[in-house]
């Protein structure tokens, strides 16, 4: 799994606001309140604890920070314990905590301590992203998305429109990749020489490590780009000319998601 840097953390606050701004305006929904729409789910004061994790790369700076940022943002009850690991797991249980969030680098988890619920990071992340397509309101009767990489975020948001009843066209650089998905799902291959298939898409969903893989041959004016990918995977220049708007921030939008999964 691709790895934040502090660096990718520095602005997360703002981001968080802003893009929950952003959210309300697509979809008429806060961030909370589409979560609470895809997930059924709803807080109950729940007393959420967050386990630094010494494992692998280790300790990343402002993470835990911006997991309490995100917890606390939304009204809940949260602590960052003072012990790592496992004397932080035993201390999280000995003050009450009834969720864990810890992360290693294979997997950034939710454990509901009281329901036995648990969701992952990545999981949660492609589904919310792609519900914010689905639920946008300016593009509702638009039913194509183009998904750009179908990895372990890209996929579960492939699931996720088909639950949705999208028409889902796919990407990836990996050929054999798209191979395998499209003939899992039913999907389509993006292929631009394709006459049947759009050239061009309002609506954009991209969880790829790279930048710039949303090309101008995708775009419409007006499209909306929906991307957990890090680095954003559209360029500003392509923002400002077809007066793009993005759905993108680090870590908080993809954590309420897994909050919801295990409320
Ligand atoms: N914003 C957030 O809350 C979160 C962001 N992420 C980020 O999302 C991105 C994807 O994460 P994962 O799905 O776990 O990674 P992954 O490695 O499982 O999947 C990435 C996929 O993108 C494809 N890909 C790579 N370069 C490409 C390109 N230029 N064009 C098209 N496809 C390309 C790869 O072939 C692969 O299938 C990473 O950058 C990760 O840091 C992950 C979790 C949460
Ligand atoms: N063990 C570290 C956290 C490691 C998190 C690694 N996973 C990622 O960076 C994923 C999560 C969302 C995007 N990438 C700590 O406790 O400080």
């Amino acid at each position: 799994m691709a790895l934040l840097t502090p660096e990718d953390l520095a602005n997360m606050t703002n981001a968080l606001v802003e893009n929950d701004r952003l959210i309300t305006e697509l979809t008429n929904y806060s961030l909370d309140g589409l979560c609470r729409k895809i997930y059924g789910t709803a807080p109950n004061n729940e007393k959420v604890a967050i386990i630094p994790i010494t494992a692998g790369n280790g300790i990343i700076g402002s993470f835990s920070e911006s997991l309490l940022f995100t917890v606390q943002h939304f009204g809940m009850d949260g602590f960052i314990t003072e012990n790592t690991d496992v004397a932080g797991y035993y201390e999280a249980v000995m003050k009450g905590a009834d969720i864990i969030l810890m992360a290693d680098d294979l997997a950034y988890i939710a454990h509901n301590l009281k329901n036995s619920k648990i969701a992952h990071n990545q999981i949660c992340t492609g589904r919310i992203y792609a519900e914010i397509l689905c639920n946008a309101k300016d593009y509702a009767d638009d039913k194509d998305v183009l998904v750009i990489g179908l990895g372990k975020v890209g996929t579960p948001a492939v699931e996720t429109f088909l639950k949705e009843k999208q028409n889902v066209y796919v990407f990836d650089v990996d050929s054999n990749r798209v191979d395998e998905v499209v003939s899992e799902y039913p999907v389509s291959k993006y292929d631009p020489t394709d006459s049947k298939t759009p050239n061009s898409f309002f609506k954009i969903f991209e969880a790829t490590p790279c930048a710039d893989t949303i090309s101008k041959d995708v775009l419409k004016q007006n499209s909306l780009v929906s991307t957990p990918g890090i680095p954003c995977g559209i360029s500003d220049e392509l923002i400002e000319k077809y007066s793009i708007r993005v759905v993108l921030e680090p870590l908080g939008i993809g954590t309420l998601s897994m909050l919801y999964a295990v409320f």
